[in-house]
């Protein structure tokens, strides 16, 4: 079994307490309550190099990387730095993540939020909304196609912004011909837990010119995030290296600097 197969064995195991605990009618009262989903798309084109900023406490690869006390102070400073997003994780069992720090880090900042897990059913869709994401994260590996198709529609039925993630050339091919126009390439394999950074150089050139394009995993710094503009990227998402680091805002509008230098600009819209 692959590492993402455990993982989403347990992420099923904590959805069905969910599920039993919360109806999804209950769940569609609280989205309705929500303040209205913010334009993901929006935030993640235009000049220069968007900033996805992550909320990680731990990972399957490399376990505990910070105690994050509080996300909410946290996502402020990725705000003030100058994040375009902020991504949430929510897995718990490997991540240490949860829906109480969606709701936190919503109530704090005014940028779009990104609902980051193993998202295998629109109850979990619904449960993004209900905590006041706008963007929501699902994962090619992780689905088989229709799944994959039904749960896209559902994101823009619900007013999310669906983040498609995929590793390689055929799952490239998935997310476009599900309708995806936000792809997300994982340098990190989501089987192996291994991460190269010429896994979006080689598989960016697969999407049409109109998705927008975001390098996921890996990016220590500006010069990683140069390299991934330089092959096409519109966006960088980032969660260790702000975590570990001393000054998360401080590193955000390094990266924020990095990725709006003029000489960047060139081809993009
Ligand atoms: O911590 P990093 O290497 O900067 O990576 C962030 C993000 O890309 C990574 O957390 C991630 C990408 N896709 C995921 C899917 C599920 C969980 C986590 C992820």
């Amino acid at each position: 079994m692959s590492v993402l197969d455990e993982i989403i064995d347990g992420v099923r195991a904590d959805l069905a307490e969910r599920q039993a605990r919360v109806s999804l009618d209950e769940l569609k009262e609280r989205a309705a309550k929500a303040p209205a989903a913010k334009d993901g798309v929006a935030a993640l084109r235009g000049d220069g190099v968007k900033v996805i900023c992550e909320v990680k406490r731990s990972s399957p690869s490399k376990g505990a990387l910070a105690a994050i006390a509080d996300p909410a102070g946290l996502a402020a400073d990725y705000e003030a730095g100058g994040a375009a997003v902020i991504s949430v994780l929510t897995e718990e069992r490997r991540f240490g993540g949860s829906l109480a720090d969606l709701e936190a880090v919503r109530a704090k900042v005014d940028i779009p939020v990104l609902r980051k897990d193993f998202i295998v059913t629109s109850y979990q869709l619904w449960e993004a909304r209900a905590y006041g994401a706008d963007l929501a994260l699902l994962i090619v590996a992780a689905l088989e196609q229709p799944a994959l198709e039904s749960l896209i529609e559902r994101a823009h039925s619900i007013g999310l912004t669906p983040i498609v993630e995929v590793h390689d050339e055929d799952e490239a091919e998935r997310a476009v011909d599900a309708g995806a126009r936000v792809i997300g390439v994982n340098n990190r394999d989501l089987k192996t837990l291994k991460v190269d950074r010429s896994t979006f150089e080689r598989v960016a050139p697969e999407l049409p010119d109109s998705v927008v394009k975001i390098a996921e995993s890996g990016v220590r710094g500006p010069h990683d995030l140069i390299a991934f503009a330089n092959a096409g990227a519109d966006a960088v998402l980032v969660g260790e290296s702000l975590v570990t680091g001393r000054d998360p805002k401080g590193a955000v509008s390094d990266l924020v600097a990095a990725g709006a230098h003029p000489a960047l600009r060139h081809g993009r819209s």
